[in-house]
């Protein structure tokens, strides 16, 4: 059976998370970092280190199965190239930016102006669509200090925090795209290979629906417990199980990490007692 051969990263800001999601499907690689690929000890894969930049390239030619990557870095180079999963890590938008003091307010300010980006297509394929006429300069790093040293007018780059453009005095005023980390496929993959690539996404998907929620465990008492079953969206529907002390049962219920917090103080006010929250590894429906 031939190895599914999966490109992440080598370094940077997608490979520590990308390293992370593999070892939690149950894929460990001994001694990664320092080689350019590496088989997985447990699973028919293999781990090819690349420049995040680099990865559609493998992909279109087929070097490569499947990758993760930049969504942002697909739309750049590899626009034909699609992803099965988004993956829920290395969130950021790819924005156009200008001097604090500039007048432009979008995109269409900057027509017969400079603008410096390492994403030149995106640019271009945003301009065309707008019927923008628009000076490209591209520079593959510290995009954000070129309207500083008077080599463009405006830039395109990536938008996280907005810390670095605050420190060089830019603002945002266009959204291009947003990214995240994605599972990108080769066009070039074979049916043996999709099949391993179909059991990852599946196990994927199960790591992320487990990071996205909680398991939670509360005492109720029996006289408050239909208001408390109320508060709770579950699975299925919650658990409940009766408790050694009489009148009082305890509860057991999956829920979104993020509504946790809104439903805690209406459950306390219930007479929900004993709150447990805990993490669930992974999770299959
Ligand atoms: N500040 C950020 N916050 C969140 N995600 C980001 C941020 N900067 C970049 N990313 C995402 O992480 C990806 C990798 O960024 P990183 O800076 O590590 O690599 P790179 O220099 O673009 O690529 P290469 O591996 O080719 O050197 C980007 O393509 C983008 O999707
Ligand atoms: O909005 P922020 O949170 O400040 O993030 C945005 C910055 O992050 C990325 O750079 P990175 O730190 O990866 O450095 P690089 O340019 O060397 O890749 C990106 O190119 C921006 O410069
Ligand atoms: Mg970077």
């Amino acid at each position: 059976m031939s190895n599914l051969r999966i490109a992440v990263q080598k370094s940077g800001r997608l490979n520590e998370d990308s390293m992370r999601i593999l070892k939690d499907i149950g894929i460990s690689i001994d001694n990664g970092k320092d080689q350019l690929k590496a088989a997985a000890r447990d699973f028919p894969v293999e781990v090819f280190y690349l420049r995040n930049g680099d990865i559609p390239q493998y992909l279109k030619d087929g070097v490569v199965d499947a990758a993760i990557i930049g969504e942002n870095v697909l739309i750049e180079k590899g626009s034909d190239i699609e992803f099965v999963e988004r993956l829920g890590f290395s969130k950021c938008k790819v924005s156009i930016a200008v001097p604090k003091d500039s007048n432009a307010n979008s995109l269409k300010d900057l027509a017969g102006k400079r603008i410096a980006t390492s994403y030149p297509e995106t640019v271009k394929k945003f301009l065309k669509e707008q019927n923008i006429d628009a000076q490209l300069h591209q520079i593959n790093g510290s995009v954000e200090i070129a309207p500083n040293i008077g080599l463009a007018d405006g830039i395109c780059d990536i938008v996280s925090s907005g810390s670095t453009l605050f420190k060089n005095g830019l603002k945002e005023i266009e959204v291009l795209l947003k990214s995240e980390a994605v599972l990108a496929v080769s066009p070039k993959i074979s049916e043996e290979r999709k099949a391993i690539l179909n059991k990852i996404q599946f196990r994927i998907q199960s790591v992320l629906k487990g990071r996205n929620s909680k398991y939670v465990l509360l005492n109720a008492p029996n006289d408050k417990l239909e208001d408390i079953l109320n508060l709770l969206p579950g699975m299925r529907s919650p658990t409940v199980l009766p408790l050694a002390e009489k009148g009082w049962s305890s509860v057991h219920t999956v829920i979104n990490k993020n509504e946790f917090w809104e439903i805690i103080d209406e459950l306390k006010a219930n007479g929900a007692e004993g709150i447990l929250v805990c993490p669930i590894e992974k999770m299959v429906l």
